[in-house]
C-alpha cells in the first residue's frame, strides 16, 4: 500500500513545519498561483469545496509576507477637513507617525465654552439674584428670579448657538474639543500583507463610516475623521487581498471591486443611508493590490463578466489524484500532518490502509484518490474522539431539529415531507436521526412504539473500555475499527445518514426478490440516493397495451434526463424488433408494431428523485421482454446508460450501486465494461461487465 513500513503514524517523521509543504495534489494550482502572485497578476481559484483553496493562499501568504522588494512600511492617517468636516482626510506617510505634541495650531482653534462654563455663569447669577434679593426687599423675588433666568438662558443660548454654528461651518472651532482635531492612526503597515475578507463582509471589504448617535459634530459628536473604518481593499494596498465565498458577493461590491482594480484607489463613504456617516465621503486613498478569489465552480456564474475579464488566472484545483504509490505516500504524509497538527492519536498502519480506501471510494474509483481532504481529515478527527473514547451519544442527546437542514435533505432526498428527520452539527461533525414526528397522532396502531428510538438505538458504538481507561493523549491508537465506525454510520455526512436511515427503514418493504422466477417485463435497476448518498435497487415494470392512440407514460420519474433516457431506450426497442436482432419469441409483427402500443414504464416504490441516464439498459430491456413477451431473469441487477448504436457507456456511482445489488442479496450485477477501472469491491458477487446490449441479451432473457 505505501512505500515505507510502520505499525503507526507515530513512527513516520515530522511533516514539515512549512504549510507549502503540507499542500498535497495540487502541484500545478500552487505553481501558478505562486507566479500569479509573484508577478502581481489576479487569480481566481476554483474547486470542490475542502481541496485546499485556502489552505493554499494561507501558505503562499507566508512567502508574501516575507517578500521585501519594492515594500517600505507605510502609515494611513485619517484627519479632519477644516473646509468640510464631512470630508475627512486620509493620508499615507512613511514609515511609522509619531504623534506632535501640539498638532494643531492654537490660533485656529476657538476654546469651547464648556458646561463648566455654563455651570460658572449659572452660579454667578444665583449669587447676584440673591444679593439683589437682600439689598434691594422691596424688589419682588419672583420677578428678580425670572429676569436671572431670561438673562442666564440667553447667555446659554448664545454659547449653544457659537458651538454648533462653529461646528456647521466646518470651521470646527465653535465647539470643537482641541484633542478630536489630531489626527487618528488608521494603520500601520509594517510588512507586505495578505488580507483575508469574505465576500458577503461589505463593510470588511470597502470600509464604512460608523454612525454617532450625537449627530458626529462636536462638541457631543465624534468627528468623522475618527470614525472611519478602513477597508480591505485598503489593508491590502501593496500585498494579496484574498476574498472567499465569491457567489455570497453582491453585485455592488463587485464594481467597487472593480472600480479599485482599475483606478488602484477607493474613497471610502458610509454604507447605511439611515446612518450620520451616510454624508461622509474619505478622498480617495490607495490600494494596489494583487486579488485572489475562490469558490466553487458552480460560483462563477455570479460574478460580473467585466470582473471576471480582469482577472488573469482562472486556475480549476483537483478533486482527485491517480491511485498510485507516490499519490498514496501523499496520502499517508496528509494523515501524519493532520494528526500532528490537530494533536491528535496515532494511527495504525490498517486503520491508514482504510482512509486510503476510504479516499477511493470517495473519488467512486478504484483508479483514484479523493483530494477532498477536508472531509477525510474531519474523519480521522472523528475516528481519534472514537478512540479516545469521547462520549459521542451525550453529544447526539443534546441534539435539536433544525426545519431548514431538513428541507436541503428533503430537496436530495425524498419527495415525501421528511417529518422524521433530525440534524444537529457538532463540530465537524454532521449528526442525522430519523425520529417519529412527536406532535403528530400515529394513524396506524401498532407503528407508534418504536417512532422515537432512544440514544442507545443510535448507530455508534462507543468504546466504553477507553472511557474507563486513564485518557492520555497519543497514547491510544486510533485503529481501523474506530475508522470503520465512521465510514459505517456515514456520521461524515448528511446525505449519507439519511439514505442509511432510508434504506434501513424502507428496505423490509420494498418488492425485490432476487430468488423469484423469471417475469415478462419487470426488471432491476440501480440508483444512487443524493449527491453522496447509498445506492439503491428499483424494480422497474412495464406494460405495452395495445392502442388507437400510442403513447409512453413514466410513473415515478422526475428527471429529464431520466425521461430523454426513457424515449432512447422506446427507439431502440423498435430499432431492434425492427432488424430482428432479437431472441426468438412468439411476438407476431403485429405485436412489436411499436406505433400502436401504449408503453407504460414505473420506477415501482421509487419515492426518490430519479433523474440521469443510468437506467436506459434497464428500461430498454424490460420494454422488449414485454415487447417479445419472454421472461427476464430475476437475479441480477443491471445499470447502464445507452447510446443509439446499442452501446452500453459508463454511469456514476458504480461501486454504491454493486454493494445496493449485494445488500439486497442479487448474486450478479452487470455494469457498463467502462467502469470496471472504478469498480473497487467485488467480494461477494459476480459483476459482468457489458459493451453492448446484444451482448447481454442472452445472459438476461429466459428463453
Ligand atoms: N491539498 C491539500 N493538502 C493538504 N491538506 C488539505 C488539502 N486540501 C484540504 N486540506 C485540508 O482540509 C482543510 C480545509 O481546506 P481549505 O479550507 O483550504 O479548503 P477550501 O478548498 O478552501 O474549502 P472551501 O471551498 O469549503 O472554502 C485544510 O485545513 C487541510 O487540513
Amino acid at each position: 500500500m505505501f512505500s515505507k513500513k510502520f505499525k503507526t503514524t507515530a513512527e513516520i517523521p515530522e511533516p514539515s513545519p512549512r504549510l507549502i509543504d503540507q499542500i498535497i495534489g495540487q502541484d500545478e494550482a500552487l505553481e501558478i498561483v505562486l507566479s500569479a502572485i509573484k508577478n502581481k497578476r489576479h487569480a481566481l481559484l476554483l474547486g470542490d469545496p475542502g481541496v485546499g483553496k485556502s489552505m493554499m493562499v494561507k501558505a503562499v501568504g507566508d512567502l508574501v509576507e516575507k517578500s521585501t522588494a519594492d515594500f517600505s512600511p507605510y502609515t494611513l492617517l485619517a484627519k479632519p477637513n477644516f473646509r468640510n468636516s464631512e470630508k475627512p482626510i486620509v493620508e499615507s506617510i512613511d514609515g511609522e507617525y509619531k504623534e506632535q505634541i501640539e498638532p494643531v495650531k492654537t490660533n485656529m482653534i476657538k476654546e469651547p465654552p464648556s458646561f463648566i462654563t455654563l455651570i460658572i455663569f449659572m452660579l454667578i447669577f444665583t449669587i447676584i439674584t440673591s444679593y439683589i434679593t437682600r439689598a434691594m426687599p422691596d424688589v419682588k423675588l419672583l420677578g428678580v428670579v425670572a429676569i436671572t433666568s431670561i438673562v442666564a438662558f440667553a447667555l446659554a443660548f448664545v454659547i449653544i448657538f457659537m458651538t454648533v454654528f462653529g461646528a456647521a461651518k466646518g470651521q470646527m472651532g465653535g465647539g470643537t474639543n482641541p484633542l478630536d482635531l489630531r489626527p487618528v492612526v488608521l494603520y500601520e503597515c509594517k510588512k507586505r500583507p495578505l488580507i483575508r475578507a469574505s465576500a458577503y463582509n461589505t463593510t470588511k471589504l470597502l470600509g464604512d463610516i460608523k454612525h454617532c448617535p450625537l449627530g458626529g459634530k462636536p462638541p457631543l459628536g465624534t468627528p468623522p475623521h475618527k470614525r472611519i473604518i478602513l477597508g480591505a481593499v485598503h489593508e491590502a494596498h501593496k500585498g494579496v487581498l484574498y476574498v472567499d465565498e465569491i457567489k455570497t458577493m453582491p453585485l455592488e461590491v463587485q464594481d467597487y471591486i472593480l472600480s479599485a482594480l482599475q483606478d488602484k484607489k477607493l474613497s471610502i463613504s458610509g454604507r447605511n443611508p439611515n446612518s450620520s456617516g451616510a454624508t461622509v465621503e474619505t478622498n480617495e486613498i490607495p490600494c494596489d493590490f494583487t486579488l485572489i478569489m475562490s469558490g466553487n465552480m458552480d460560483d462563477v456564474n455570479n460574478l460580473r463578466a467585466p470582473l471576471l475579464d480582469r482577472i488573469d488566472y482562472k486556475i480549476v484545483l483537483k478533486n482527485k489524484i491517480k491511485n498510485n504509490q507516490e499519490n498514496r505516500d501523499k496520502l499517508l504524509q496528509f494523515i501524519t500532518q493532520e494528526i500532528k497538527n490537530n494533536n491528535l492519536n496515532p494511527m495504525s498502519y490498517e486503520a491508514c490502509c482504510e482512509i486510503v480506501k476510504l479516499a477511493q471510494k470517495l473519488a467512486g474509483s478504484k483508479d483514484k484518490l479523493t483530494l477532498r481532504l477536508r472531509l477525510l481529515s474531519n474523519i480521522i478527527k472523528m475516528a481519534s474522539d472514537i478512540a479516545e473514547g469521547k462520549d459521542i451519544a451525550k453529544m447526539i442527546k443534546e441534539m435539536d431539529i433544525k426545519e431548514e437542514d431538513i428541507k436541503e435533505i428533503e430537496k436530495n432526498i425524498t419527495n415525501k415531507k421528511p417529518e422524521n428527520v433530525s440534524v444537529k452539527k457538532i463540530g465537524p461533525i454532521n449528526i442525522v436521526k430519523i425520529f417519529g414526528n412527536k406532535n403528530k397522532k400515529n394513524k396506524t396502531n401498532n407503528s407508534n412504539k418504536n417512532e422515537m428510538p432512544k440514544i442507545e438505538e443510535l448507530p455508534l458504538t462507543i468504546n466504553s473500555e477507553n472511557k474507563k481507561e486513564n485518557k492520555d493523549k497519543k497514547t491510544k491508537l486510533i485503529d481501523v475499527s474506530h475508522v470503520k465506525t465512521i465510514i459505517d454510520t456515514g456520521i461524515y455526512s448528511l446525505h449519507k445518514q439519511v439514505s442509511i436511515d432510508y434504506l434501513k427503514n424502507f428496505k423490509r418493504y420494498k418488492h425485490i426478490s432476487p430468488n423469484s422466477p423469471s417475469k415478462i417485463g419487470v426488471i432491476h435497476g440501480l440508483a444512487v440516493l443524493g449527491a453522496d448518498g447509498m445506492g439503491d435497487v428499483t424494480k422497474i415494470i412495464t406494460e405495452v397495451i395495445n392502442s388507437k392512440t400510442p403513447n409512453t407514460s413514466l410513473l415515478n420519474i422526475s428527471g429529464d434526463l431520466a425521461k430523454h433516457s426513457i424515449t432512447l431506450a422506446s427507439a431502440l426497442s423498435r430499432k431492434l424488433a425492427s432488424e430482428g436482432k432479437l431472441p426468438i419469441s412468439t411476438a407476431s409483427e403485429e405485436d412489436l408494431d411499436l406505433d400502436t402500443k401504449d408503453i407504460f414504464i414505473q420506477f415501482s416504490q421509487s419515492y426518490s428523485k430519479i433523474d440521469g441516464d443510468s437506467a436506459t439498459t434497464a428500461v430498454c430491456l424490460c420494454i422488449l421482454s414485454s415487447l417479445l413477451k419472454i421472461p427476464l431473469k430475476q437475479d441480477f441487477a443491471i445499470t447502464g446508460s445507452l447510446d443509439l448504436n446499442g452501446d452500453i457507456l459508463a454511469i456514476g456511482g458504480v461501486n454504491e450501486k454493486i454493494n445496493a445489488a449485494k445488500e439486497y442479496g442479487f448474486k450478479r450485477v452487470i455494469v457498463p465494461q467502462s467502469n470496471m477501472i472504478d469498480v473497487i469491491d467485488v467480494e461477494g458477487i459476480e459483476v459482468i461487465p457489458a459493451k453492448t446490449l446484444g451482448e447481454i441479451i442472452p445472459i438476461v432473457f429466459d428463453y
